[in-house]
């Protein structure tokens, strides 16, 4: 397929995507791009979104490895774009936080997606706010299948995703599935309701093994947001019971009186959401040359490069680097983005944190 690259629309941990026209069509694609060399997630995702096909997923629109201008090889994924951003963007624009009828309209289209990903024998992995995109129409779309898996309680994989959103079973590392997705949906629910995830005392933000030891060994569960009404609570309670097995399916949860007893409601476009975002392939000032892009791009990796060096690994070096020490982590890929939480992604065979030993471990940090 020939497109054109056009500006950033985002950064991730492991690709950066573009806005880009299709030639043919003319239609806006989002193209998230890494150098081949560091593709691997980018190359899993695409084989996993090009196999989905739901009006609640981001829509695949194709794949392949190119050589740009600059002689890099890279790894492209083309997918529908979604111009209204992220969920938690949504959120942003709307005083820090959505009211109940916008948190029970994205809730409704996120597990309908996870409804379909996990009919497919599929679990996200990262099911969070800043990985909910916002497309035409206003419909939540679930976006960024990175740590996406095929649920096979015979193979053991490693554990992935972000701290403040993982259930109890993924944070000891025992295991991660469709239910483990459930446990996320209660928190992106939080996320939505309060502006914040989970877990976000002001001794808490800053450090992700106390989080994770919290969510995994301390027996709680996350603080229900006071303003929410019983229905709303009783709806986190099914998704946010420690026992995996306990609780509600994607199906189920579709139907639970939080859900089912209010309308849709119109989906409120403030267009400021749009703020760096084209509406139509018409809109000159948002398609920049690459090469302007590519001057940015430099300079933004390499700030993103100074940060990851300088600041995440001094933050974190240290603790992390005693629990690679023991062989509890190997190789762990940080990033900040969604506030002070960080996402984990590791690539060792074994699990993260593995039973007795990380809570002992984790217990002495
Ligand atoms: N289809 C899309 N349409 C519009 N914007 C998008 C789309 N997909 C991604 N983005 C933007 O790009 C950002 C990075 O994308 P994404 O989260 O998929 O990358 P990533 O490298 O996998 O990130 P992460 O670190 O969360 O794994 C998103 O936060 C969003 O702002």
């Amino acid at each position: 397929m020939e497109w054109t690259r056009g500006r950033i629309l985002g950064r991730g941990s492991t690709a950066t995507v573009y806005a880009a026209t299709c030639h043919n069509s003319n239609e806006i694609l989002a193209v998230k791009s890494a150098e081949l060399h560091r593709s691997e997630f980018l190359q899993r995702e695409a084989t996993i979104i090009s196999s989905l096909n739901s009006p609640y997923v981001i829509g695949y629109r194709g794949s392949e490895t190119k050589t740009e201008s600059n002689g890099v090889v890279t790894h492209n994924l083309l997918m529908e774009y979604a111009p209204y951003g992220k969920l938690t963007d949504a959120a942003a624009k709307n005083g820090g936080r959505l009211d109940e009828a916008q948190v029970v309209k994205y809730t409704r289209q996120i597990l309908r997606g996870l409804e379909y990903i996990h009919s497919k024998g599929i679990a996200h992995c990262d099911v969070k706010g800043s990985n909910v995109v916002v497309a035409d129409k206003g419909v939540a779309k679930i976006a960024d299948f990175g740590c996406a898996k095929r649920v096979d309680p015979e193979v053991e994989s490693p554990v992935m995703g972000t701290p403040a959103f993982m259930a109890p079973e993924v944070a000891r590392g025992e295991k991660q599935g469709k239910e483990s997705d459930i446990w996320a949906v209660g928190c992106t629910v939080i996320e939505m309701a309060t502006g914040s995830p989970p877990w976000t005392e002001a001794n808490m933000r800053e450090d992700p093994v106390s989080v994770l030891y919290r969510v995994g060994y301390s027996g709680e569960t996350p603080e229900l947001p006071r303003l929410l009404t019983k229905e709303a609570k009783d709806f986190l309670e099914k998704c946010l019971k420690r026992e995996a097995n306990e609780r509600w399916t994607a199906t189920q949860l579709l139907n639970h009186p939080f859900l089912v007893t209010k309308p849709d409601i119109e989906p409120v476009l403030v267009s400021g959401w749009v703020s760096c975002s084209p509406t139509s392939v018409t809109d000159q000032t948002f398609w920049r040359s690459v090469e302007e892009e590519e001057e940015e791009t430099e300079e933004l990796q390499e700030d993103s490069r100074d940060l990851d060096r300088l600041k995440l690994w001094a933050c974190y070096s240290e603790k992390i680097g005693r629990l690679r020490c023991v062989g509890v982590l190997d190789g762990p890929r940080w990033d900040m983005e969604g506030g002070d939480w960080i996402m984990v992604r590791v690539s060792c065979e074994g699990t993260m944190i593995s039973g007795s030993m990380s809570k002992n471990v984790l217990g002495n940090i």
